[in-house]
This record gives structure tokens, C-alpha cells and sequence, in this order.
């Protein structure tokens, strides 16, 4: 039901979300943050065309401030059952803002299908570190669930 999407580009997944939630009548349950608002207003037309509008609070900004600003009030803790996102650089914070039983989405995350190889076909300490850290991040049973 509440969401929050970081990387919003023109809108494509941020359609698909909007799409899904259900239409409880409440404004603004998806917190949709991108640094470029123009990418965002290119895919506007369709949101409007689909009548979800309502549902999208987008915030033109970095997002890691956006973040650190939903966490000043505890009562944001644990208030998003999903979370669409393709950086780690987020992920400690959205450990604390999706709930436990909530869904984090990583887009982009197969790294050239690195995950899949032995370390030693991966060249670059770059590539290597971030292989490691999905196998890591996918292997744990931490909650909430990772996708
Ligand atoms: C790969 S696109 C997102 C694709 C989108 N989720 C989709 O399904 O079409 C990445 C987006 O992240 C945004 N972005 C890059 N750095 C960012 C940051 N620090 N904070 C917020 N958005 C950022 C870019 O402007 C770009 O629109």
C-alpha cells in the first residue's frame, strides 16, 4: 500500500506501482525521488492518462537526504511495505523504513550476470566487491525480503 521508488527515470516502474497499490482514496503513498525532474515529466502524461496521479508524491532531490529526513521521525520506522530501488547506497536506510515483512526490489542488480560467475572470471576489485555484496545480500535471512 505505501511505497517508495528512488530512481524514477520516465516512470516506467513507477507506472507499474502506481498500477498495483490499491486505490484507497489516500493521496500520495508512493514517494517517488529522482534528481532529475525532467525525466519524470516526460512519463507524466501517462500517469495522468491512467488516472494514478494521486497516488505519486515525487520529490525532485538526491535521495539520500530525502531518507535521512523520513528517518528523523520514528514514525516513518517500518511504514513501507515495498521499496523499488537500484543502488546499495540506499540499503541501510531502507532496512529501517520497510517494514518487516515488506518487500525491497533491487533493479539492475545481476551486474552484467557477474553473481552468477566463479570470483576469479570478474575482473576489477570494482565488479568483484559488488558481486560479493549481492551474493551477500541475497543469501541473507534478513527480513525484509530482498528481490
Ligand atoms: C536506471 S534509472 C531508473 C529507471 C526506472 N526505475 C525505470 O524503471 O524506468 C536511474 C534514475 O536514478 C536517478 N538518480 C541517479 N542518482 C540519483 C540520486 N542520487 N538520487 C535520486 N535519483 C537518482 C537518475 O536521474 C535516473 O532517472
Amino acid at each position: 500500500k505505501k511505497t517508495i521508488e528512488i530512481g524514477v527515470f520516465t516512470v516506467y516502474s513507477l507506472l507499474l506501482t502506481a498500477l498495483s497499490i490499491p486505490d484507497d482514496g489516500k493521496v500520495g503513498r508512493i514517494t517517488a525521488i529522482d534528481i532529475d525532474q525532467h525525466t519524470h515529466e516526460m512519463g507524466l502524461p501517462v500517469i495522468e492518462k491512467a488516472g494514478v496521479e494521486h497516488k505519486i508524491n515525487f520529490i525532485e532531490s538526491k535521495a539520500l537526504p530525502v531518507l535521512d529526513k523520513l528517518l528523523e521521525d520514528p514514525e516513518n520506522e517500518g511504514c513501507f511495505d515495498f521499496a523499488y530501488v537500484n543502488s546499495k547506497n540506499y540499503h541501510e536506510r531502507l532496512m529501517k523504513l520497510v517494514k518487516i515483512d515488506g518487500v525491497v526490489v533491487y533493479d539492475n542488480v545481476l551486474r552484467r550476470g557477474f553473481v552468477a560467475m566463479p570470483e576469479e572470471l570478474v575482473s576489477g576489485e570494482e565488479w568483484k566487491q559488488e558481486r560479493q555484496w549481492v551474493i551477500e545480500l541475497t543469501s541473507s535471512s534478513n527480513r525484509p525480503q530482498i528481490l
